[in-house]
């Protein structure tokens, strides 16, 4: 019987292979809202990617955090509407999202890898205009089946993504740590899905990985759990959108896979946040873990 020490050598010797194919590659992980709510699993999550980068991968966090602005709308007195998975964005609920994004929910994922012993700087879209965008308007079907455009207020379509600050902070050892806020072409604060962000900024900085973490395994294709798709096709997609199957917050993830995948992003997975180090299981073994995207 092999001894505890020898196990643990094989798991890293385990992980050799993919640390050199990985060596210099841009990963980006979204870390979902929904996927945050716990301290414990947060801890695992950023240990990973410190892990990641200490093996000399380049991985870049872009975070959500639809539940802690639904709790602080809710202590002001302000209700939100989502249409096609984005929430309706007026000024005062602006203002709740970049307080929330930018400063509570940033600064706390860049003072617990610090913490940890990894170097991470975080920034919003505004910052050095990386992420520049326009108010974004939504095509809904209405009940006779025809789609009308819906205004969505301050929620911000991608237009530009200028990455040389993130190349800079990379190059120098830093974990980039990314709220999706964007900056419109007045200088407005623009509110951006993370996951749209998470898609655009791994096509601009020629990612090899996007890993959408969220609070299901992957995409089911049915009721219940034994639906789990393991990879799943564009068309397949567009299918499982038009016939409801993908609904809500997980629309705005597959746009982002898709999109990713034209802008050359090599591999794209949504993978389950709740799973202690899903982002090295994902990376470091062949187990492969949750829904692949491919185009
Ligand atoms: N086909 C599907 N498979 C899995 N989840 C789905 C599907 N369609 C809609 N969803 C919903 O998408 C949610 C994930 O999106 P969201 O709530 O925005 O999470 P996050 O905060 O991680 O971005 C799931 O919790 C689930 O309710
Ligand atoms: C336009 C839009 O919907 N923006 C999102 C931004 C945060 C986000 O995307 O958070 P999750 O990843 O946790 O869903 C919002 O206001 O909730």
């Amino acid at each position: 019987m092999l001894s505890l020490a020898t196990e643990k050598a094989e798991v890293l010797i385990e992980a050799l292979p993919y640390i050199q194919k990985f060596a210099g590659k841009t990963v980006i992980i979204k870390f979902g809202g929904h996927a945050m709510v716990n301290k414990e699993l947060e801890k695992m999550v950023l240990q990973d990617i410190i892990l990641m980068k200490l093996v000399g991968m380049n991985p870049v966090i872009v975070h959500g955090g639809g539940p802690s602005i639904n709790t602080w709308l809710k202590k002001v007195g302000i209700e939100s509407n989502f249409v096609n998975g984005l929430r309706v964005t007026d000024e005062e609920t602006m203002e709740i999202v970049e307080m929330v994004l930018c400063g509570k929910l940033n600064k706390s994922l860049v003072s617990s890898i610090n913490e940890m012993g990894g170097k991470a700087i975080g920034l919003c879209g505004k910052d050095g205009s990386l992420i520049e965008a326009e108010p974004k308007k939504a095509l809904v079907k209405s009940k006779n089946g025809v789609e009308e455009e819906v205004d969505l207020g301050l929620v911000g379509e991608i237009t530009k993504v200028n990455p040389s600050l993130i190349h800079t902070l990379t190059n120098e050892g830093y974990i980039p740590v990314i709220s999706p806020v964007g900056i419109g072409s007045k200088g407005e604060s623009l509110n951006i899905n993370a996951d749209h962000a998470a898609g655009a900024l791994g096509g601009s900085l020629g990612a090899h990985k996007l890993v959408l973490l969220t609070d299901v395994e992957g995409i089911y294709l049915g009721e219940d759990k034994d639906s789990l798709a393991s990879k799943l096709s564009a068309q397949e997609v567009n299918k499982c959108i038009e016939r409801g199957v993908i609904n809500g917050g997980m629309i705005p993830k597959v746009e982002s896979c898709l999109k990713a995948l034209q802008w050359g992003v090599k591999h794209v997975h949504i993978i389950d946040g709740r799973r202690p180090h899903s982002v090295l299981l994902e990376i470091f073994t062949d187990e492969g873990i949750g829904t692949m995207v491919v185009k």
